[in-house]
């Protein structure tokens, strides 16, 4: 089965209300292709996610940029996985990088959290990337391999899961990795799931990437084989964003 080019939008943790309102105004004036050609997921913070979500087209799907690792309780500052499905929110972002360095989450924590957000019901974008020493010491596929096993060893299914290749040396930098640079990591993570999942997950699972991606450099990373969309940072608060989406046209089905 051909994998579903998929765009999502990371806002990070930016937007008050009116600048939130002009973001979807955008996106629900923009042309974009149609819903069974390419699958958009939008991330603003918590805080605006009713508000979007009743605001943007049915076209476009949300999804909150974390949640906690197990169910709700007495956890301050905390959002759990239970409350972003009463929401209704399919979708949620586990593992970004800027947590992962910025507040100590482990590989086995993400793993965590990925396995009980799927327990929940939600979908997740789960994301893997290696820093610039990593890459410089040859190490960027024992990374992504660490990252993703600890993953692997607690899903017992990747239906529900889009994993996400941002090295972070890239993450708004606007040192974007070349077409060839993702294309290598995207290949390996699919080898890895080949051989350590099956050939059928390695086969169906999409890999997006994300790292400084533009409306300008979109075109030739969408190309590549093992490109299967992008989870974009900056662009995505902008209208360059319309012209990553449609960047999915390029891509030729498998
Ligand atoms: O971290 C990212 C998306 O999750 C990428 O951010 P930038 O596109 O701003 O580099």
């Amino acid at each position: 089965m051909a994998r579903k080019f998929f765009v999502g939008g990371n806002w990070k943790c930016n937007g008050t209300t009116e600048e939130v309102k002009k973001i979807v105004a955008v996106l629900n004036e923009g042309q974009v292709p149609p819903p069974d050609a390419v699958e958009v997921v939008v991330s603003p913070p918590f805080v605006f996610l009713p508000l979007v979500k009743s605001s943007l087209k049915p076209h476009f799907h949300v999804a909150a940029q974390n949640c906690w690792v197990k169910k709700g309780g007495a956890f301050t500052g905390e959002i759990s996985a239970e409350m972003i499905v009463s929401l209704d929110i399919p979708w949620v972002i586990l593992g970004h990088s800027e947590r992962r360095l910025l507040l100590n989450e482990s590989n086995e924590f993400v793993g965590d959290k990925v396995a009980y957000a799927l327990g929940q019901g939600l979908k997740v974008i789960a994301c893997v990337g290696e820093t610039l020493e990593q890459r410089e010491a040859g190490k960027t596929l024992d990374v992504v391999a660490a990252q993703t096993r600890a993953i692997a060893e607690r899903v017992s299914s990747w239906e529900n899961i889009v994993l996400a290749y941002e090295p972070v040396w890239a993450i708004g930098t606007g040192k974007v990795a070349t077409p060839a640079q993702a294309q290598e990591v995207h290949h390996e993570l699919r080898k890895w799931l080949h051989d350590n999942v099956s050939a059928e997950v390695a086969a169906s699972t999409r890999i997006i990437y994300g790292g400084s991606v533009s409306g300008g450099n979109c075109k030739e990373l969408a190309t590549q084989p093992d490109v299967d969309g992008f989870l974009v940072g900056g662009a995505s608060l902008k209208p360059e964003f319309i012209d990553i989406i449609k960047s999915s046209e390029l891509k030729k089905s498998a």
